[in-house]
């Protein structure tokens, strides 16, 4: 840096504000970050749901989607760093970057509005292209602002305190990360709530503008909170494309080294050392810096990779559990709030109680070893993930493989039938009553015999890897398959659907279509709890209500005799029991990922702010948060790729993993030189004070100033 700029800085150091011994301007910083990741957390909470139900694309397109959206998330910081680094400085980059965020996210709260479109007031949109390109506009706005901010705000943060602020400079990072998790925690309970309510100007629907909205105007209020904080800040400001000095100086070493590979040359002690006919001392220790720490980095997109699947596989894990704790009960996705709730209660009980007691045993819990334990913590978190699974096998139904086929039979005939099945007891099958279980075969083709007079003999053609219903109605005659579902329902919601005995056609609530007789509807998804169905034909009607568990499916057959006895003769077939784990027993492996993530994130954090030079602070935070990207993409292509049988089986594998990469991460560790930037820099700016060439260089280059001073000077006059 130019010794007018430091001073510059320094200058606005001697003034800065303190409360507590924290620079005032902290506090701007802190909140501005809470309406941030509020914003962001509050919109990602929604969005699946927003292109499963409102843009009503498949899981799969969905699916994609998000995860496409978060990894340019995470990809975007680099961008950021390199704006702010090299052109505008972190402050300026923060408030241009906040604007295209709070932009992108009312963009994003707009193209929600059916209205917009719904000319003909059905309560659909009529143009689905214009909300489509809408939301895509707000989320590469999104993304581009979220990302590019990132790790500036980080940055900036530390570079408010001053030298004697070291103790507090490491707690800022602590309350930053509670922050963040405030932030998120607030908005993942408030926004889906938001979005359950209903709202519209022809038509009420589900209410995602103002899910999105709300998101979006906490973005405004986070930028407006920041640029209130604006005489109180140190910005340092830039050095001009330090990016593209660090490329080319890179370049022009490997090069020159490349030129100069023969034994005839005397050796350098690092290879960056080869830039030195042509760069700067100082840009190169730098550059030695930024590395050594990159090159860190390598192990560490293992962790996000078990850390981020809390948000796809133990929630689905999670889907097939019991979330009924007596007093409330909890859904899965919304287990994944126990991780902000923790850390809420983690990062001050490690600050204050065990990294203090730890420092009193005498033992040196460096930042690089929190790191690994950071990393054993969350493969043992894994490990805790594949007991339970284990646990929720043992009570989850015997799907057919895929080269089996499985068959119920449901028997709505008034009289009791004896079927004769392949390698089996004949079964004796009761008026409205179904087989005991699902029968399984190896081969898709099967022949029934049933004694009815006539008998019936049935040649049924069954689907491999499939569980199918014969449903023989009064007519048994007219028997016929239906194909169940052979999965445990999506979200830990209940499929039910009802085969119509009554003599005529039946309207069920939450039916897609209404029933003829001896027809089986398809399945319906219902949540846990209570739930009604009203069942009509017209004329008469009757109420069934049912109290269902998470996870659970029936068949519910409707009998000739519905009406007169008010709905209460409807029988029920339990086609897969409802969930039996419960969902508390996620707490441990909760406890142990974010007892990890507090060790390694909080401090990598950290890490990277200490560890780099000051003109690339921002680049690396924006290379931390890239291990984050890199760890979300391996999780996408294990998912694809990866499949084993067994989930434990594969929880087990990334624990291994895991472990195997902290061995080499403690490696790597145990060889790295922690150093403090501002001393190697001060150290070297001053051998350059005292080298005579360069003192030379230096003195002919401020008498050139002050020759072009007084020229523009002149020329005024
Ligand atoms: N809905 C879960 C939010 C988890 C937040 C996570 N613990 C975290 O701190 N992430 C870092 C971030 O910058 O968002």
């Amino acid at each position: 840096m130019p010794d007018s700029k430091m001073d510059e800085t320094k200058k606005k150091k001697k003034k800065t504000a303190e409360c507590c011994g924290y620079p005032i301007s902290i506090f701007f910083i802190v909140v501005n970050e809470f309406c941030e990741r509020f914003s962001y957390y509050g919109m990602r909470a929604v969005l699946v749901l927003y292109f499963r139900y409102f843009l009503l694309w498949d899981d799969d397109l969905a699916t994609s989607i998000y995860h496409a959206f978060v990894a340019l998330c995470y990809l975007t910081p680099i961008l950021g760093a390199i704006i702010a680094d090299s052109w505008l400085g972190k402050f300026k980059t923060i408030i241009y970057l906040s604007i295209v965020y709070a932009v992108g996210q009312v963009v994003m709260a707009v193209s929600t509005i059916h209205d917009i479109t719904d000319a003909n007031r059905d309560g659909t949109p009529d143009n689905f292209t214009l909300h489509i390109a809408l939301s895509m506009l707000g989320l590469v706005l999104i993304a581009l602002g979220t990302g590019g901010i990132k790790p500036c705000v980080a940055a900036f943060g530390g570079d408010q305190f001053q030298e004697h602020q070291s103790r507090q400079l490491n707690t800022f990072f602590s309350v930053f990360y509670l922050c963040i998790n405030a932030g998120s925690l607030l908005s993942t309970l408030i926004t889906p709530v938001l979005r359950a309510q209903e709202c519209g100007i022809h038509t009420q629907q589900q209410c995602y503008p103002l899910a999105f909205g709300v998101p979006a105007a906490l973005m405004v209020v986070s930028l407006v909170v920041f640029i209130a904080g604006s005489g109180m800040y140190t910005k340092t400001a830039p050095e001009g494309n330090i990016m593209g000095s660090v490329c080319k100086c890179i370049w022009f070493a490997l090069n020159n080294r490349f030129r100069h590979r023969s034994d005839i040359y005397p050796k350098r002690e690092h290879w960056m050392d080869w830039a030195e006919e042509k760069y700067d001392k100082l840009l190169i220790a730098q550059i030695k810096m930024v590395l050594k720490v990159l090159f860190l980095y390598i192990p560490l997109p293992m962790f996000w990779t078990l850390f981020d699947q809390k948000g796809s596989r133990w929630t689905l894990q999670a889907t097939t559990m019991t979330g009924d704790f007596g007093g409330f009960v909890l859904q899965p996705d919304q287990m994944q709030t126990v991780n902000p709730i923790l850390i809420l209660t983690l990062v001050p009980i490690m600050d204050r109680i065990i990294f203090p007691l730890i420092k009193k045993c005498g033992l040196n819990f460096s930042p690089l070893k929190r790191m690994t334990v950071g990393m054993l913590f969350a493969a043992t978190a894994f490990i805790a993930a594949a007991l339970v699974q284990m646990e929720i096998d043992k009570t989850l139904p015997n799907f057919p493989s895929s080269s089996e086929s499985q068959l119920k039979v449901v028997n709505m005939h008034s009289e009791s039938l004896i079927v004769t099945v392949p390698s089996q007891e004949p079964l004796l099958i009761g008026s409205f009553e179904s087989s005991p279980d699902y029968i399984t075969f190896d081969q898709q083709d099967i022949r029934l015999a049933f004694n009815t007079t006539p008998e019936i003999n049935k040649d049924l053609s069954l689907i491999k890897g499939s569980r199918q219903t014969l449903i023989i109605p009064s007519e048994p005659a007219e028997m016929y398959l239906k194909e169940d579902i052979k999965s445990k329902p999506k979200e830990g919601k209940n499929a039910v659907r009802f085969v119509n005995g009554w003599t005529a056609y039946l309207n069920i609530t939450n039916l897609e279509s209404s029933l003829q007789p001896s027809e089986t509807s398809n399945y319906t998804l219902v949540s846990q709890g209570m739930r009604k169905f009203t069942l009509t034909d017209g004329i008469q009607s009757c109420e069934f209500s049912r109290k269902f568990g998470f996870g659970s499916s029936y068949t519910f057959l409707i009998p000739s005799d519905l009406f007169s006895t008010d709905c209460e003769s409807i029988k029920e077939i339990e086609d897969m029991q409802p969930n039996s784990v419960h969902m508390a027993l996620q707490i441990p492996q909760y406890f142990l990922i974010t007892t990890g993530e507090v060790m390694f994130s909080v401090t990598g954090l950290q890490f990277s702010y200490s560890q780099a030079p000051k003109n690339m602070k921002s680049v690396l935070q924006a290379g931390w948060l890239c291990t984050n990207a890199v760890g979300n993409i391996i999780v996408l292509i294990v998912a694809e790729l990866g499949k084993l049988p067994k989930q434990w089986a594969e929880y087990v594998l990334f624990a291994s993993l895991l472990v195997a990469v902290s061995i080499i991460f403690s490696i790597m560790a145990y060889f790295y030189t922690y150093i403090d930037p501002a001393e190697i820099e001060a150290e070297i700016l001053k051998q350059q004070e005292t080298d005579p060439d360069k003192k030379k260089k230096k003195e002919t280059l401020e008498m050139e100033e002050k020759e072009n001073e007084q020229e523009i000077k002149q020329t005024k006059i």
